[in-house]
This record gives C-alpha cells, sequence and structure tokens, in this order.
C-alpha cells in the first residue's frame, strides 16, 4: 500500500517541479491529492477485500455451509428458505407478478447462527457470496461510506459475472451502525451511506444479476424506518437463542466427529444449558475436548462436559485460596441454595460446587426441567426464596450473615421488580412508571421480608441436613445432584 502512495507524491512532486510551482503550495497539493486519493475508498484497506486478486476471491466463494450444518432454528431456516425460492424461481415470480424481494433481516442475539444463514443462503441459491459489516462503512470522510456500498454492490455484480453463476448474496453484519435511526443532527456521512445502501437496493431489479441482501442486527429495536419499510428489507427473521431440541441437535453438530463416550448423554447437556447461544455450545464443546485433552483420556466424558458448562457458566477455575472457616461459610450457602431448590423445585440441582470461579467461591448449578418462557406467581416466589436461602442457611448455622450474597440479593430484587411489573404481587396491576419509588421499595421489602422468614424456617427445619453434607463438600468440593438428592431424601425420612 505505502509503495504506491509514494510513487504517486513522488510522480506529482516531479510533475509540478517541471511547471516551475514554487516548493512550499507544491508540497501542499501534492498532500491533499495524495491524502483524497488514500482515503477515496477504492484503495482502502478495509475495502480491499472487494478488490480483484486470490484473497477477495477466497472470500467471494460459494460458502461450504448448507441449512443442514445448523442447528436448530427449524422456524427460522424454513422462512429464509422459502424466501430464497423466490429469488431462485425469478421467472415463476414475474409470470405472477410478484415484486422481487430485496432485503432479509436477520434479528437475534449474537452467536445464534446468522452468519451461518446468511452463508448458507448462498450455498442454497447457489450464489456468489460477499459479507461486509457495517463498521467498515463507516469513515470520518464524507462519501468514503456511500462509496464502499457502491463498490461492494459493483464487486457483487462482476464476481457473479466472472465466476459465471448469475446470483450474488450479500451479508451484511452490524446493520444498525449504519441504518440506526436519526437523532437532531447526526453525522451526514451515516445518511449518505444509509441512502447508498437504498439506492443500491433500488436498483437492483433492474440490475441482470439478481443480488438477495441479507443484514443482520442484535438491535432491531434501533433501526431507521427507511430500512425496514416495504420493498426494503421488508422480510424480518428472529434468529433466537435455541430451545432444548435446538440445543441438542447443534451439540450433535458440533461432536460429530469427535471422541465423545458413550455414556455422554446430549440430550442431558441440552438440558443444563438453557439460555446458551449456538456459538456458547460450540465453545462448550471445544472445552470439553480441552478437558479430556488435559486428563489425558481417550474419550470426552460426561465429566469434561460438566466441567465445560461451569467453565462457560462460571469463568475459569480460580487458584484463589480460602480459610476453611471461609470455605465452610460458602458451603453452608451454597447447601442453603441447593436444599430450597430441591425442597421447592425437586430434581432441579445438578451440582454443588466448592471450587472458586470466576468470582464466585462456590455455587449450586440448576437445570431446568424444560425451557420456561412464563412464570406463575408461585415459580417467582420460589425463586426468590432459593435466591435468599445462602442467606437464611448461613443464619441457621452460624447465626450470623456474611457480604457473600450481594448477587443473591441483586437477582431476588428483579425477580421482585418482575412480580409487580406483570401484575402478580400485592399492587394488584398497575403502571409502575406511576407508581412513586418509595411506594415500590417498600412493596420490594414487604415481599422479600414476607418470603424470608418462611425460607428461614425451612432452613431451620432441616438444620441436621448441613451437617451430613458439609462433611462431603468440604473434603470432595462437589456434590452430584443425585449424591445431594439422595442424603436429602434420608433427611427427610428421619
Ligand atoms: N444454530 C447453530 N448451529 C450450529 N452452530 C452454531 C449455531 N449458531 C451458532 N453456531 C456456532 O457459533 C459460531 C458463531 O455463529 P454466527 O457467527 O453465525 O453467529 P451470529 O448470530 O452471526 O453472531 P453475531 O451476532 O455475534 O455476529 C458459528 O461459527 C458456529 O460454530
Ligand atoms: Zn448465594
Amino acid at each position: 500500500m505505502i509503495l504506491p502512495i509514494v510513487g504517486v507524491g513522488l510522480g506529482l512532486f516531479l510533475f509540478f517541479l517541471y511547471l516551475g510551482v514554487p516548493v512550499l503550495p507544491m508540497l501542499v497539493i501534492v498532500g491533499i491529492v495524495v491524502a483524497v486519493w488514500y482515503f477515496s475508498g477504492s484503495n482502502l484497506k478495509a475495502g480491499s477485500q472487494w478488490k480483484n486478486g486470490s484473497s477477495h476471491d477466497q472470500r467471494n466463494a460459494i460458502p461450504n455451509i448448507r441449512f443442514t450444518d445448523i442447528g436448530g432454528q427449524t422456524r427460522a431456516k424454513k422462512e429464509l428458505m422459502e424466501a430464497l425460492d423466490f429469488l431462485i424461481e425469478q421467472e415463476k415470480m414475474n409470470e405472477y407478478g410478484i415484486r422481487p424481494l430485496k432485503g432479509i433481516l436477520l434479528t437475534g442475539p449474537p452467536g445464534t447462527g446468522k452468519t451461518l444463514m446468511a452463508k448458507a443462503s448462498a450455498h442454497y441459491s447457489n450464489a456468489v457470496f460477499l459479507t461486509a459489516s457495517g463498521s467498515e462503512f463507516v469513515e470520518m470522510y464524507v462519501g468514503v461510506g456511500a462509496n464502499r456500498v457502491r463498490q461492494l454492490f459493483e464487486r457483487a455484480r462482476k464476481t457473479a459475472k466472472k465466476q459465471k453463476k448469475n446470483r450474488a448474496v450479500i451479508f451484511i453484519d452490524e446493520i444498525d451502525v449504519i441504518g440506526a435511526k436519526r437523532e437532531g443532527s447526526q453525522h451526514k456521512e451515516y445518511d449518505q451511506t444509509l441512502n447508498q445502501l437504498l439506492t443500491e437496493m433500488d436498483g437492483i431489479k433492474k440490475s441482470e444479476i439478481p443480488i438477495f441482501v441479507i443484514a443482520a442486527t442484535n438491535r432491531k429495536d434501533l433501526l431507521d424506518a427507511a430500512l425496514t419499510r416495504p420493498g426494503r428489507f421488508d422480510r424480518h427473521i428472529a434468529v433466537d437463542l435455541p430451545d432444548k431440541n435446538g440445543r441438542a441437535h447443534i451439540l450433535s453438530l458440533h461432536t460429530k466427529g469427535k471422541p465423545i463416550h458413550e455414556e455422554v448423554d446430549l440430550d442431558k447437556v441440552a438440558n443444563e444449558t438453557f439460555g446458551f447461544s449456538g456459538a456458547s455450545l460450540e465453545s462448550l464443546v471445544n472445552e470439553a475436548a480441552i478437558y479430556a485433552m488435559r486428563d489425558e483420556s481417550v474419550y470426552i466424558e460426561s465429566k469434561h462436559f460438566s466441567q465445560a458448562v461451569d467453565k462457560v457458566l462460571m469463568g475459569e477455575q480460580t487458584d484463589r485460596t480460602t480459610t476453611l472457616e471461609d470455605k465452610t461459610r460458602v458451603a453452608v450457602h451454597e447447601l442453603g441454595h441447593a436444599l430450597i431448590a430441591e425442597l421447592l423445585e425437586p430434581n432441579s440441582v445438578a451440582q454443588v460446587v466448592l471450587t472458586p470461579r470466576g468470582q464466585a467461591l462456590g455455587y449450586v448449578r440448576h437445570h431446568p426441567k424444560n425451557d420456561r418462557y412464563l412464570h406463575t406467581k408461585e415459580q417467582l416466589e420460589n425463586q426468590i426464596m432459593i435466591c435468599l436461602a445462602g442467606t437464611a442457611a448461613e443464619e441457621t448455622w452460624f447465626q450470623n450473615r456474611s457480604t457473600g450474597a450481594k448477587n443473591d440479593y441483586e437477582q431476588a430484587i428483579r425477580l421482585c421488580k418482575t412480580m409487580i411489573e406483570t401484575g402478580l404481587s400485592s399492587l394488584g396491576i398497575i403502571d409502575t412508571t406511576l407508581v412513586v419509588p418509595d411506594e415500590l421499595s417498600k412493596e420490594i421489602a414487604h415481599i422479600l421480608d414476607a418470603l424470608y422468614q418462611q425460607t428461614f424456617c425451612l432452613t431451620k427445619k432441616h438444620h441436621s441436613f448441613f451437617a451430613d453434607c458439609l462433611n462431603i463438600l468440604l473434603i470432595e468440593e462437589r456434590l452430584d445432584g443425585d449424591q445431594f438428592r439422595s442424603l436429602l431424601a434420608q433427611e427427610l425420612a428421619s
């Protein structure tokens, strides 16, 4: 990149010298010309991926990702394939006079497979694939972003012709960077870039190479209406976090070809990973394989998956050493959470762990029986009691509390707010924006006090149970859900 700049600068310098222009103005002119040329877009580093050359050809090749390589997302894949069928069967659409689809917007949290979907779309429709990110169009210099958009579409047409394909898919990730709503007098540059994108999309039907634009965002709420109105990105497909079946499917795809032990139950792993995205599941399988390698184990076993879930959820194990006193307190606190969880929601405890990980000194891992999207008042109250149970156990065992329950309280307060906002508190159905903060905090305190009393009574009743578990937990640093349940069954029978 630097050689052509020096070449151009030197050439201009000699040319002006020949014309007899004085040295100082000449240097200024040469500087400006070189700067404009450098930033004009056609020679930009970020833009170079759309220029000719082997690396870009590689990038524009038809991706080797199929819809069958994407786990879960059944509805999103179906909707996308239907839209692509429109693109493929253009003649049929013309017969019916159907307006061609130009753009699809994929929305959803990070790591759910939006990029994979775009790649699979190009494969499915046998189209060349070009990719760009919204942030690549943002430049300090007005006009550069718009120029890059123009080049991107031009490149798509040229590449399709060169590779003898009759269509192209352009994927623009982070579309919200250029397509966000304008407020006040925001930078003109963004407007020019967005306008250029809309102009190119409007011009798609005239071009002999159909171009299908797929954009992705995690923030659909930010997008300008100009972008989402009919004729632009008028099909919106939600690519959400996978449900349990989706997670099991993604796990099965990512474990293919890996030495998984036959006792590993991927359905169980799927059950324990509520809220994981496809990307976290991919990372989970990778971490499990690393644990197996560290153990010099021939197979990746259940325990490696278990350790990997902990790592993805809680962070890397830390070397923090704790005093026996602190360790005992953490053990009692976690046993409190586990006891109340198991009493209120049987079979929900997956593990009680006493190894420091991330910020936590110990933790209880729960597994939801089913993915839950709606909650009753009773379920929310149970959750709050489980949060408060750590403190209740400390009060029962040590007759005092520690500072270790900050996160528990934050979570309990969040749950109280949910109860209030959803009309499940004693305030009834209310508009929370109209309630004075004092009244809200009184209601939160009221819910917490009542539920704390109930939790405390339960932990006190099973006082002796802590002693049984403590001995094992302090030595083994880990109590499996089934082991915990059998100890609890003995306690309840006595
Ligand atoms: N549904 C899925 N099936 C299989 N693998 C998946 C799935 N979703 C995500 N992954 C894994 O996660 C990685 C990242 O996914 P991808 O880049 O498609 O997510 P994204 O939604 O585009 O994320 P972002 O919004 O952060 O750009 C993939 O390369 C793949 O390994
Ligand atoms: Zn706690």
